[in-house]
């Protein structure tokens, strides 16, 4: 058997309440009617007593005088007395002269009240009792009077609880259970609905202040809500809209100009060489930087249009309502002009550029996705062109992305497949004219296409550890040359080996680098390690630290392109440098009449302080090569004299010859064509 108890807190406090009142209510009933009881007595106690005195005082004389006449008559008027039971009438010797009985034959008494009086006569020689007077009254009439008028308490009492049942029913309901079932209603719909509706009150009572507590309860929920959703949608650092509320407005955007025929433009926009300064400068100037850049995006376009940030140093604009593709180029060119403008972080002003990418609504793209993606494109090809600028995508753009993925997908399998190539260059003694090395530079002859420049591959290999495994490749082939050199009697012919950036980030693949040279048994000062200035930015300690590693192995190292980055002195003065190979840059710059020829005399200055072993890359005249041999540039490599050959065309310049093999090339000054 179950028992259900009744749930609303009204019914409880009822049942609490009323069963209380009921017997309160009967107590009291009962406790009024006793008292009232007993007064009843009470007065027929006085109306025996008083009834007793009197016939007691009207018999006395006739009594005396044996005037039983007189006797009889007041003694039978007694039957009329309506509360009388009996009376007799005793002579002073016990013999019973009259007996009066009432005239009630049930008189459904409960009590009898008794008197009886001595019948004393004074005389002069005394009082004489001449008989005795007992009267017995029943309590009948009371107890008739006691039950009808407990008849109508009861009715009373009935209608008082039913009266005040019914009040307290009521004040309960309005009291307690009606606003707890609005707080109740109120949880539920805020609950389902994730609305977040006040509850209006007005009472002051400990349940206005449960209301008002839950009220601010409300409150602070909607407010963390606000705040969760904040999180959620928002860039922590810029305080921008994040790549999901972007991704939704861009969404909500098309679908606007889809049904009003309008044109979006969605910008990629992304920070030239932001990494360097978040590596030279730290990440706390770092985020400085993004945040100054973040502001000025944000100052620079329209407040209907949306400026998120989409990681790292890139940001992404939706210009909603574009007239026409040139207000996304003006907004573009305002863009780069605000970023432009020099930032100052610790002290040092730094200016900075933006490249962007931008692709159209509906034209190149009619889903957040590919807009996106092709505006992303669009960036890569101005990041190619020189950077600090713009670019719309184009159809071409496309089918170049795809084949940047198809190159990343084939040179998987290139090295397996033995694809790969090396080429050799020569560097040349600028005033002998003798070999003194090489650079070793890779090539892939993939079937069916022919060869293909490793500036078509070796970025795509950059975005993964693909360029580990060519990068040991090219060591492990570059050694086998140098031992094959050594063992014809070419002697000892050094060469350099670039190493990109990847390698400088696990202690492990430079182990290995060391490993497989010293298993392909040559000295390591023959092999020239080359790596460029940004190496050594990524994780400068890291990159510094394996880069001693290398030279306490006997490596040389050579920094790559000088010139060309962010030169940062204080880091190159902790290297190991062996070399600074000049950008070649400078050197096209030496002829042409611009800063070039100061830039490449100051560097080759600074080499020669620092004790450094100095190249100039890329020489293709011999203006060229007659400027750096007379300003003490020790060594150059280009054109001029050979571009990069296999090692079949390599070779026969090895081979001893007298003059040295170029030494006569700076007189002769034979057409660069001619050498090709
Ligand atoms: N991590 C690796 N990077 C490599 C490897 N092999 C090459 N590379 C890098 O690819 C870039 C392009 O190289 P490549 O097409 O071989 O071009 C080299 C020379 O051909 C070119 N060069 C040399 N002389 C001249 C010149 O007179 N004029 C002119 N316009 N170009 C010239 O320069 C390239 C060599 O540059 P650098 O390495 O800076 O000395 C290039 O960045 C290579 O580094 C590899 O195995 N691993």
């Amino acid at each position: 058997m179950t028992i259900s108890f009744p749930r609303g807190i009204g019914t409880k406090l009822l049942l609490i309440v009323l069963p209380g009142m009921l017997v309160g209510t009967v107590a009291m009933f009962l406790a009024f009617e006793r008292i009232d009881e007993r007064g009843r007595m009470a007065a027929l106690q006085l109306r025996l007593d008083n009834f007793a005195i009197t016939l007691a005082a009207a018999l006395v004389k006739p009594m005396w005088e044996f005037d039983d006449t007189t006797v009889e008559r007041l003694f039978a008027a007694t039957a009329d007395v309506p509360e009388l039971l009996e009376a007799r009438l005793v002579y002073a010797d016990e013999t019973v002269l009259a007996i009066a009985r009432g005239h009630r034959a049930d008189p459904g008494f409960v009590t009898t009240l008794h008197k009886s009086m001595d019948l004393v006569q004074k005389s002069p020689t005394g009082d004489v009792t001449v008989g005795r007077l007992e009267v017995a009254f029943h309590d009948g009439l009371v107890q008739e009077e006691i039950h009808s008028q407990r008849a109508g308490g009861l009715l009373v009492l009935v209608g008082s609880f039913l009266l005040l049942g019914g009040a307290t029913l009521i004040a309960v309901r309005r009291i307690v259970a009606q606003p707890l079932s609005r707080l109740r209603d109120s949880l539920y719909r805020n609950a389902s609905t994730l609305t977040r509706e006040p509850l209006v009150w007005q009472a002051r009572d400990e349940l206005g202040e449960v209301v008002g507590a839950y009220n601010q309860l409300l409150a602070e929920i909607d407010q963390h809500n606000r705040d969760i959703h904040h999180l959620a949608y928002h860039d922590p650092l810029t305080n921008l809209p994040n790549r999901q509320l972007l991704e939704d407005r861009l969404g909500h955007a098309i679908a606007v100009a889809e049904r009003h025929q309008r044109q979006i433009a969605v910008l990629f926009a992304d920070i030239d060489n932001f990494k360097v300064v978040n590596d030279t400068l730290g990440h706390k100037q770092g985020d400085r930087l993004l945040n100054t850049v973040a502001e000025r995006i944000a100052a620079t376009v329209r407040g209907m249009d949306t400026v998120a940030r989409w990681g790292g140093d890139e940001f992404v604009l939706v210009l909603e309502t574009i007239s026409s593709p040139g207000e996304a180029a003006s907004v573009a060119e305002k863009l780069i002009e605000a970023v432009g403008v020099p930032v100052a972080l610790n002290t040092t002003l730094i200016r900075i550029g933006v490249s962007i990418g931008i692709s159209l609504y509906p034209q190149d793209g009619r889903d957040v996705t590919t807009l996106i993606k092709n505006a992303d494109m669009a960036l890569f090809e101005a990041k190619g062109r020189g950077r600090n600028t713009f670019h719309f995508f184009d159809q071409a753009m496309n089918n170049r992305a795809l084949r940047r993925l198809d190159i990343a997908v084939a040179l998987r399998h290139a090295i397996a497949q033995d694809q790969l190539e090396l080429y050799y260059q020569p560097k040349v003694d600028t005033r002998s004219g003798a070999i003194v090395g090489a650079e070793a530079l890779v090539r892939w002859r993939r079937p069916g296409e022919g060869i293909i420049p490793p500036g078509d591959f070796i970025p795509q290999a950059e975005e993964s550890d693909l360029i580990v495994a060519v990068g040991e490749w090219v060591m492990r082939r570059a050694c086998a040359q140098v031992l094959s050199w050594r063992q014809q009697g070419f002697g000892d012919i050094p060469v350099a080996v670039n190493l990109s950036p990847r390698h400088f980030q696990r202690e492990r693949d430079i182990d290995r680098i060391i490993a497989l040279v010293e298993e392909a048994g040559i000295p390591p000062s023959l092999i020239e390690i080359e790596v460029t200035e940004s190496t050594v930015m990524r994780d400068p300690d890291l990159a510094i630290a394996l880069l001693w590693r290398l030279r306490d192995h006997g490596f040389g190292i050579a920094i790559d392109d000088f010139g060309s980055g962010y030169s940062n002195l204080s880091y190159l003065r902790r290297l190991p440098i062996r070399t600074l190979k000049i950008d070649r840059a400078f050197v096209a710059d030496i002829d042409q009449g611009k800063d070039g020829a100061e830039i490449v005399r100051a560097i080759i200055a600074m080499a020669n302080a620092l004790g450094l072993g100095l190249v100039a890359e890329g020489v293709e005249t011999e203006a060229q090569l007659r400027f750096l041999r007379d300003a003490d540039c020790a060594v150059a490599q280009g054109y001029y004299f050979s571009r990069p050959l296999p090692v079949a065309e390599f070779e026969p310049l090895l081979r001893p010859s007298e003059p040295p093999v170029f030494a006569a090339r700076p007189i002769l000054a034979r057409p660069l064509a001619a050498l090709t």
